[in-house]
């Protein structure tokens, strides 16, 4: 549906490819020295639901957004492009000068880019990497405090690449002036960050906001910016966009409360909550950097996205992206496709080609999907109270198919008779250190894995698992190359089997572990 809008709204004539890009070429040359660039700088729903549990019309708009289903996001990719600098109100934990080009997280860039630039990147991107889907605004400053700019990019991306999902986040300060701008270029994916419905929280989190030309400090900022946000909630719901709630986790100040944001967006139609760690370092110069407040443990994080799971989903995939991010989610892309390389480039964007080459992702997904289900009819009148998590090492696609040694992260599931769940993830340091170092990163490997039950490896050799095997962590490489869920599945079925049968005695991995194994969900993530 979002694709046909897209389609009528563009210039048929113009939908293909190398006309536009010329086009698009000529724009970027006139704005060449003029622009920002080139400076250093259900019903039930959710993440996790797949086509059967939900209907038809919201099923088409999740099933290739990778930060809205969590399935899809072995598959598909996203890009986000970095044309909003300015923001119109202050966090404690957002200091957008700091600019480290090896550095993943939000706010951060290498280049801002003018929307002309923009829209070369995104048809260069979406021609070399056809399962890129969805194109998002998130920063580095606030996109709808850039509207001009924002609106820009989606109006040029909507004619050139009309397949593309296009995506906003914003702190929601002015979004309820924008919804009818929204609905009309088609954004059917709108993020905005809800940290606070108690302004006394949001006293601790915002020193200001700026709103109608005067800056409002304490209590009464935190009052006008939560009334906005649950304003502009309120009106996406009612034109039917979808809604994703980010709410950053931060020990002490709003850990608790955000189980009462959880009810107040929930109650007001938001599709999704994604409960991110805060990520705090002095070097970043934040309030919170500075002032030594510490990010939640992966423990943490998880039992308050437990307790906030309901009818509303959680999402649990988030990277906490860079807002110049290119790729499948926990892939940065984004060097091969700066804006000298992009100005290089000859594109052609061939909206066949792309179908084509999603169709063929769509059989690999499904695929992932029917051998899971296959295997999930074995639990069927199983019970048991056993729960357990898992690690495992993963390039994509669903599969376990990454050598322990060169993992940079594990993808963590929890296995119970209900199946396997994807509840988080956890960034490592290689293994694989060429022969240096090598026992220290095991270290590391096993604290940020250290709740976890097994590894689930391609590979693995005989010195890590021996180590693993004496830190209590099952070293599994019996699933190389097979699919992710399917195999925790028979490895869980097989190991109920066991436990009853009287061969093994089930162990929890408890507190002791897990307080070991205490890596801040944000180094972890
Ligand atoms: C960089 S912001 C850009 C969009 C918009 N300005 C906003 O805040 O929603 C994207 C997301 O990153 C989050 N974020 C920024 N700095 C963070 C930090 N230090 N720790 C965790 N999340 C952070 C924001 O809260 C927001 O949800
Ligand atoms: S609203 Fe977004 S961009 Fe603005 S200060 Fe907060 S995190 Fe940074
Ligand atoms: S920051 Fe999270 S929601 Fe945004 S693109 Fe990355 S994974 Fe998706």
């Amino acid at each position: 549906m979002q694709t046909e809008q897209h389609q009528s709204g563009a210039d048929g004539a113009e939908n293909h490819a190398g006309a536009n890009v010329d086009e698009i070429m000529q724009k970027v040359a006139e704005h060449k020295g003029c622009g920002t660039s080139g400076g250093s700088g259900k019903a039930s729903c959710g993440s996790g639901a797949g086509e059967n549990d939900l209907p038809t019309e919201i099923w088409e708009k999740v099933k290739n957004h990778p930060c809205y289903s969590e399935e899809a996001h072995h598959h598909y990719a996203r890009m986000h492009v970095a044309v909003a600098p300015a923001c119109n109100i202050q966090c404690n934990y957002c200091n957008r000068k700091y600019d480290c080009a090896n550095e993943s997280r939000p706010g951060v860039v290498s280049e801002k880019l003018t929307p002309e630039q923009a829209a070369k990147k995104v048809l260069a991107v979406a021609s070399t990497i056809p399962q890129m889907t969805v194109l998002g605004i998130a920063g580095p400053g606030d996109p709808l405090a850039n509207p001009e700019k924002t609106f820009k990019t989606f109006e040029l991306v909507a004619k050139y690449a009309p397949d593309i999902k296009l995506c906003v986040s914003t702190n929601g300060l002015t979004l309820p002036d924008h919804v009818e701008r929204l609905s009309k270029y088609n954004i059917d994916h709108v993020t905005i960050t809800i940290n606070m419905v108690d302004p006394e929280v949001g006293a601790k989190i915002y020193p200001w906001v700026y709103y109608n030309k005067k800056r409002y400090h304490g209590v009464e900022a935190a009052k006008i910016l939560t009334d906005r946000q649950l304003q502009g909630l309120e009106m996406l719901t009612e034109r039917g966009i979808l809604s994703k709630i980010n709410s950053v986790m931060i020990p002490g100040i709003n850990d608790e409360h955000l189980v009462e944001v959880n009810k107040a967006v929930k109650s007001r139609g938001a599709f999704l909550h994604n409960i991110m760690p805060l990520i705090s370092a002095p070097e970043h110069g934040t309030v919170f950097g500075l002032t030594g407040q510490r990010g939640p443990t992966a423990q943490e994080l998880k039992a308050l996205q437990d307790n906030c799971e309901g009818e509303m989903n959680m999402m649990r995939h988030c990277r906490q992206c860079r807002a110049d991010a290119v790729g499948l989610l926990g892939e940065d892309r984004s060097a091969e496709f700066t804006t000298d390389k992009v100005m290089e480039m000859e594109v052609s964007y061939d909206l066949e080609a792309r179908k084509a080459y999603q169709e063929a992702v769509e059989k690999e997904r499904q695929a992932v999907v029917d051998a899971k289900k296959a295997e999930l009819a074995g639990l069927a009148g199983e019970h048991s109270d056993i729960k357990m998590l898992i690690a495992v090492a993963t390039k994509g696609s669903g599969k376990v198919n990454e050598h322990f040694g060169h993992a940079k992260e594990f993808q963590v599931y929890e296995l119970s008779t209900s199946g396997a769940k994807f509840v988080g993830h956890r960034r490592v340091d290689l293994y694989c250190q060429g022969g240096y170092g090598e026992e220290d990163s095991l270290a590391t490997i096993i604290r940020a894995i250290n709740d976890c039950h097994a590894v689930f490896v391609a590979k693995i050799g005989g010195c890590p698992k021996n180590d693993l095997k004496a830190a209590g962590i099952d070293p599994v490489d019996q699933y190389a190359g097979e699919f992710i869920e399917q195999s925790a599945i028979a490895y869980f079925k097989d190991y109920l089997d066991k436990v009853k049968s009287g061969e093994i005695q089930h162990v929890e991995r408890g507190d002791a572990q897990i307080r070991q194994g205490a890596l801040t969900a944000a180094e972890a993530a």
